[in-house]
């Protein structure tokens, strides 16, 4: 056969060529590929939503990295309608009608949420078949896939052992369980209890503006801080009777809140894609190395919480997950009726089931869910009373009133949680604030279940995430009004029946199974402290013409809120 070398060369040249080109092209494809099954795999294709966010959760990854991603919601709900696409199996709804499908109480939607290919029940009974129900092959919805929510599980040791809290756990079962165990110290009937470690911390409070700010024209106080040492501070005397010395020492204790804070903008941003937690914090490596001590992967609140506890519980550090703790038989500060003295009761009734990790959870839970959120809405109060000035006299007026009417009973300017409840103006302040500046600030994701659903007229398959987010329900101009982006408590005072229909889909503190469960402690917080300290200082903003800055990791926190402050009448 005749063959010649020149030519050897130039087959040999177009085979590489070939095989370059083929090893190029098949990636692509590939990828192709993938944004297009992406797009129409779903089930939801015919959903509207920006271009790219049918293809790719990256989309809704750099709007949350972009740190506004409720602005860009409540944008992309006006251009759209109720429904928007903002992933390949990702629906925000924003009408409020649809709070109930999604969330009552026997809707059956959950926390779990499939980030791997969710395939058509025909394909998945198919493969099912082909693979013997092998799950790895046929992912389906259900199961322990990782989600929004298993992203916000933290380490609890050194070990990589995962904490399941209330507010994290994607097992219904278990949080059904956890709830019933503890829902009465959350109860409204404990409140009257809770008030006096509320009221330590808010004397101590005032104490240190007055020291630090009160009557000086040369000190400015960034009251947004403060109100988080204040927030932090009550909730460790509620949760542990131990302030945290945030407010006495005006400084983030063991930086918690900036390890928080960090936490929280990974929770917000790598929850867009879950799939990057194994690579990233649950990272088998960075759990391997924990282990060994080179690093420590253990969550900074689980590690604040545990040194909280350790003063009052023995054993702590050294156990393994699982094995009960013994309570300090000397300790008479365990009888106290905190948080954490009514969880280890709990564990007292069902010590197989309350285990001391489980407590450990709970009172994390408090601090991860109970700091950030209060302090959210106290800064929503006093900025947008400070910015609306009118409603700051109209709130003056009431409490002044109440003053006359001899309604406050204390000697301090402290106000009784059953004062502070009999003023109607305070308590729509405070409804307008969590509906204006609601904390979370992402939709809270929950998973179609088995058959599918009806959610604004369209059917949506198994396994689809759609969620809610407050800032758009709240912006719903039939239920609340032409007037949505307007600061106006005198909306709910109006008419009864319009009070209760916006009652009804506020949705700052979630709904169903998995509401908040310290909502009554958030409102005892913030119905007694606003108007003491209003009766305390007279407030001013020290820019009235500068706005606040807004940082949403899935918190909306707001910064660069400066005050200037006079103590009101004899200084106590
Ligand atoms: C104004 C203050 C607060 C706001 C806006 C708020 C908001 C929320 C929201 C939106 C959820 C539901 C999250 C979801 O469905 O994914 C939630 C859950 C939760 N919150 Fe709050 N919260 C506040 C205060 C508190 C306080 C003071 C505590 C503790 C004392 C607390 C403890 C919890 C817990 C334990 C959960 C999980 C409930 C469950 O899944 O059963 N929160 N909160």
């Amino acid at each position: 056969m005749f063959s010649h070398p020149g030519f050897d060369h130039v087959n040999d040249e177009s085979m590489l060529d070939a095989h370059g080109s083929v090893l190029l092209i098949l990636p692509i494809l590939g990828f192709v590929g993938h944004l297009i099954y992406n797009k129409y795999a779903y089930g939801i294709s015919s959903i509207p939503g920006p271009f790219f966010a049918a293809y790719t959760d990256l989309s809704r990854f750099l709007v949350v990295w972009g740190r506004r991603p409720e602005r860009r919601h409540v944008e992309l709900h006006k251009r759209y309608g109720p429904l928007v696409r903002l992933g390949p199996n990702c629906v925000s709804v924003s009408d409020p009608a649809a709070i109930k499908t999604i969330y009552g109480l026997a809707s059956g939607y959950v926390k779990v949420g499939p980030t791997q290919r969710r395939l058509q029940p025909s394909l998945s009974r198919h493969l099912s078949k082909m693979t013997k129900g092998r799950r790895w092959l046929t992912t389906s919805y259900e199961g322990k896939q990782s989600s929004f929510y298993t992203v916000q599980q933290q380490a609890v040791s050194r070990d990589g052992h995962l904490l399941q809290g209330m507010f994290n756990t994607t097992d219904e079962q278990y949080h059904a369980m956890l709830r019933r165990a503890v829902n009465n110290a959350y109860a409204m009937s404990t409140l009257v209890q809770f008030e006096p470690l509320v009221d330590s911390t808010t004397t101590e409070f005032f104490k240190q503006l007055t020291r630090r700010y009160a009557d000086r024209s040369d000190q400015i106080c960034d009251l947004g801080e403060w109100l988080q040492f204040y927030a932090f501070d009550v909730i460790g005397e509620l949760t542990f009777s131990k302030r945290l010395g945030f407010v006495e020492h005006g400084t983030d204790v063991d930086d918690i809140i900036s390890n928080l804070e960090s936490a929280l903008g990974y929770f917000a941003v790598i929850g867009q894609i879950p799939m990057l937690d194994k690579l990233l914090m649950k990272n088998p490596i960075r759990m391997y190395l924990s282990r060994w001590g080179v690093i420590n992967a253990t969550s900074p609140v689980a590690v604040f919480a545990k040194s909280r506890m350790s003063s009052r519980l023995t054993g702590l550090e050294e156990k393994p997950p699982g094995t009960p703790w013994t309570k300090s038989s000397t300790d008479t500060s365990t009888r106290r009726r905190d948080f954490l003295s009514r969880f280890l009761e709990a564990g007292d009734k069902d010590p197989a089931f309350m285990t001391p990790e489980r407590v450990l959870s709970l009172t994390s839970a408090n601090v991860f869910a109970g700091s950030d959120t209060t302090a959210i809405t106290l800064r929503a109060i006093f900025y947008y009373l400070l910015k609306n000035l009118h409603t700051l006299g109209a709130l003056r007026k009431e409490i002044a009133q109440a003053e006359t009417d001899g309604v406050f009973t204390r000697d301090d300017k402290l106000v009784r949680w059953a004062e502070a409840n009999s003023l109607p103006y305070l308590g729509a302040v405070i409804k307008e604030s969590l509906r204006i500046h609601p904390a979370a600030g992402l939709p809270l994701e929950r998973v179609v279940p088995h058959g599918g659903a009806t959610i604004c007229g369209r059917f949506f398959p198994a396994g689809t995430i759609v969620g809610c987010s407050a800032w758009t329900i709240h912006r719903d101009r039939g239920v609340f009004g032409e007037d949505v982006d307007v600061f106006r408590p005198e909306r709910w005072l109006e008419d009864p029946v319009r009070a209760a229909e916006m009652n009804q889909v506020l949705f700052s503190f979630g709904a169903g199974a998995r509401t908040c469960a310290g909502k009554n402690i958030s409102y005892l917080e913030m119905y007694k402290l606003v108007p003491a300290m209003l009766r305390t200082f007279d407030i001013q903003l020290a820019y009235p013409e500068r706005e606040w800055k807004l940082d949403n990791r899935w918190f909306v926190k707001q910064s660069e809120f400066y005050v200037r402050l006079t103590t009101r009448g004899t200084r106590r």
